[in-house]
């Protein structure tokens, strides 16, 4: 379905309107960069030579930076497009509180001073991939929301890195136990965004954002939902062979894994509409979180 339509812009500036600290944290979208830490130290305690502590804080720090430079350099390309979406119209730049030329410094400094404290505190790999993260989510994903539902495969891929850096962290190269974690993640990401997207695919029509129920129609969304959460899975399993995690991890995936299954499948009757696609989404939230306990918990380092 295409919907011809035309951006109003963002609110100028309110000329009273005080920069609040606020608003810049809002700007790096805190909850999804406290996530994206989580999978990167996830990956760093599952690597073989365990890293020094300082190495540890340098990680997290430089990857607290460039996803938030990254998310802030987002929030400064779409704001005219988030202006017209309820879930995103009270943002600092479409709500008129922040200038965007302060949006897009700040973007543009703490993503540039994150590679020093990658490469230096890190190493040159993990500054590499972040780099590669951060370029592609702005200059990649963010530009072809507007054009292709087929963003989203691009999108995942930054979004996938952050656990490989933190593989990379200890042991400087990306072999297998990294790219598995890198899969888990890219998979994850399809049923995450597929069920936004159908809950909200009003929202998305109105800002003419190309998301895939709106184009390839809901269906076709709910079998794509499936065949991504096998995927992931199939790849989650994958890390017990690798000598990753143990027993007590292969269990707890494989668990979470078939009720995942089991709710996407759920889906596939016609009356499962909005709830169901909302349930779906806080499911996967609860999902990556209790995979990188267990992760954790069972690790074979
Ligand atoms: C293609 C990739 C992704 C897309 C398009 C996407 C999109 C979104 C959207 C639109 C929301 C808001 C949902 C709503 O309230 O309606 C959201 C929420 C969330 N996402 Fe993602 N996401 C992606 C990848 C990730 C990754 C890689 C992580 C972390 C590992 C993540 C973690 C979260 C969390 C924790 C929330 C709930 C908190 C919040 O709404 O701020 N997402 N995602
Ligand atoms: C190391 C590094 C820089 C990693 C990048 C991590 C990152 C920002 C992951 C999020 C991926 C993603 C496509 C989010 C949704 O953006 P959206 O534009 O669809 O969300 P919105 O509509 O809420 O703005």
């Amino acid at each position: 379905m295409s919907t011809s339509f035309s951006l109003p812009e963002s609110k100028p500036l309110e000329a009273a309107a005080s920069l609040r600290f606020a608003d810049f944290v809002a700007l790096t979208k805190p909850r999804i960069t406290a996530m994206v830490i989580i999978t990167a130290a996830g990956g760093m305690c599952l690597a073989p030579p365990q890293v020094s502590a300082m190495t540890m804080v340098m990680l997290l720090l430089g990857m607290g930076l460039i996803v938030s430079g990254a998310n802030a350099l987002n929030m400064y390309i779409e704001r005219d497009i988030d202006a017209h979406m309820v879930r995103t119209r009270k943002r600092p730049l479409p709500a008129g509180r922040m200038s965007p030329k302060t949006a897009l410094w700040f973007g543009v400094a703490i993503s540039i001073i994150s590679v020093p404290i990658l490469a230096i505190g890190v190493n040159a790999t993990t500054a590499l991939l972040g780099v590669l993260a951060n370029v592609s989510y702005v200059l990649g994903y963010t530009p072809l929301k507007q054009r292709s539902h087929v963003a989203l495969f691009v999108g995942a891929v930054p979004g996938a890195i952050p656990p490989l850096m933190g593989w990379t962290a200890s042991t400087a190269h990306c072999d297998a136990g990294g790219l598995a974690l890198f899969a888990i993640l890219f998979f994850w990401q399809i049923p995450h965004f597929l069920a936004i997207a159908l809950f909200r695919k009003e929202d998305y029509a109105r800002a003419g954002l190309h998301v895939m129920p709106n184009v390839l129609g809901i269906s076709a969304t709910k079998q794509s939902i499936i065949t991504h959460t096998g995927a992931l899975v199939a790849s989650t399993l994958l890390i017990f062979p690798l000598g990753i995690a143990g027993r007590g991890y292969l269990l707890t995936a494989f668990v979470l894994g078939c009720v995942f299954l089991g709710w996407a499948s759920y889906g596939l009757r016609e009356s499962s509409g909005n709830k169901w696609a909302r349930s779906l989404f806080f499911y996967s939230i609860a999902y990556l979180v209790l995979l990188f306990i267990a992760l954790a918990a069972d690790a074979r380092v």
